[in-house]
């Protein structure tokens, strides 16, 4: 078994919370929610963190990636601090995509390590966020903590979900990266990891934010940098695959960009029957980075 997961793998991870809290000394931490239109499931996952805050957990923050519907109303009377994405940066035009807030969700934050929890999780345990941030209590040489679960799809209790994942993500990065092979979800959304590291990195804007930051942070610290934690199972809002289509060319596209390998800035042509005849339904694709947020000139908002 490769020496790293077995080293750097939890795939019972049984930190109580006093020896969570010994471990996190003076260091703060931040639990941050994008959100895009989460009204129906934004709260559950707030109440999942909320009884952590004051000890575990700093500060809680969903930062709305302009939401159309009452995902900020919803979030503020679940308990979290709101932010919308232009309330930080306001001098830089928003960017649509999930790794655009949670890159501004850096300067809206003071946390020593960050926690990002997907706002469309349903039924997310209690136990996610002591999980993630246990490794980066306990093992300074770690710098990014990934989540694994199995991944329901829809209602079905199999392990279906994850299809970018596992059709995309996981040949790329063994074809790319082969050392990362060992990494079980490369693309969760649930991740913690020092703002050190966060700030010193470039954020893909669109849905390649993840494989971004697992690439350099394998670049920067070498396996040695990241861990894993079992997490259990996770459920969520399952896209369409179309739409997966569309996230899947921004992974795509981050990964070649970190790996050095050219590709083009082209979008994605799809295609869509009309009266039996097929015909090309062309998608615009955000492929652009957000620069190290330490290289842009921002007071931080705290
Ligand atoms: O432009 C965006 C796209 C997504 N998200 C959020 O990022 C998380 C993951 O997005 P999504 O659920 O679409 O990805 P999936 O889990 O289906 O891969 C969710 O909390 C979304 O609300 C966001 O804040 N801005
Ligand atoms: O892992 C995946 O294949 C995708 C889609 O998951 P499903 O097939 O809908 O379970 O979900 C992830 O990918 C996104 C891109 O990295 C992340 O932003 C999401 O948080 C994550 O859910």
């Amino acid at each position: 078994m490769h020496s790293w997961f077995t080293e750097n793998t939890y795939q019972s991870p049984s930190w109580t919370e006093e020896e969570l809290l010994q471990a996190k000394g003076s260091r703060t931490v931040s639990v941050v929610l994008p959100a895009l239109d989460e009204e129906p499931t934004v709260a559950g996952v707030i109440e999942s963190v909320r009884p952590l805050v004051g000890s575990l957990v700093d500060e809680l923050v969903v930062v709305d990636s302009g939401s159309t519907d009452r995902t900020a109303a919803v979030a503020s009377a679940a308990g979290a601090r709101v932010v919308h994405r232009t309330d930080v940066l306001p001098e830089l035009e928003p960017l649509p995509g999930k790794g655009e807030v949670l890159w501004r969700s850096l300067a809206a934050t003071s946390g020593d390590l960050l926690v990002f929890l997907d706002s469309d999780l349903v039924s997310p345990a209690p136990w996610f966020v002591p999980r993630l941030l246990g490794p980066l209590f306990f093992d300074d040489d770690v710098h990014l903590v990934k989540s694994f679960y199995r991944r329901p799809l829809g209602a079905s209790d199999d392990a279906g979900g994850g299809r970018v994942t596992e059709l995309v993500a996981r040949p790329l990065l063994a074809a790319l990266r082969p050392e990362l092979a060992m990494v079980v979800q490369p693309l969760s959304g649930e991740y913690a990891a020092r703002r050190s590291f966060l700030e010193s990195v470039p954020f893909a804007a669109g849905y390649g934010v993840e494989i971004g930051l697992l690439l350099d942070a394998h670049s920067r610290y070498g396996l040695a940098g990241l861990a894993q934690v079992n997490l259990g199972v996770r459920r969520h809002r399952n896209r369409p695959l179309a739409q997966l289509g569309v996230m899947a060319r921004q992974v795509l596209g981050t990964a070649l960009a970190r790996a050095g390998v050219a590709g083009s800035a082209a979008g994605l042509t799809q295609f869509v029957e009309v009266m039996g005849e097929w015909l090309p339904d062309p998608q615009e694709v955000l492929l652009a980075d957000r620069p190290p947020i330490n290289e842009v000139a921002w007071p931080p908002v705290r």
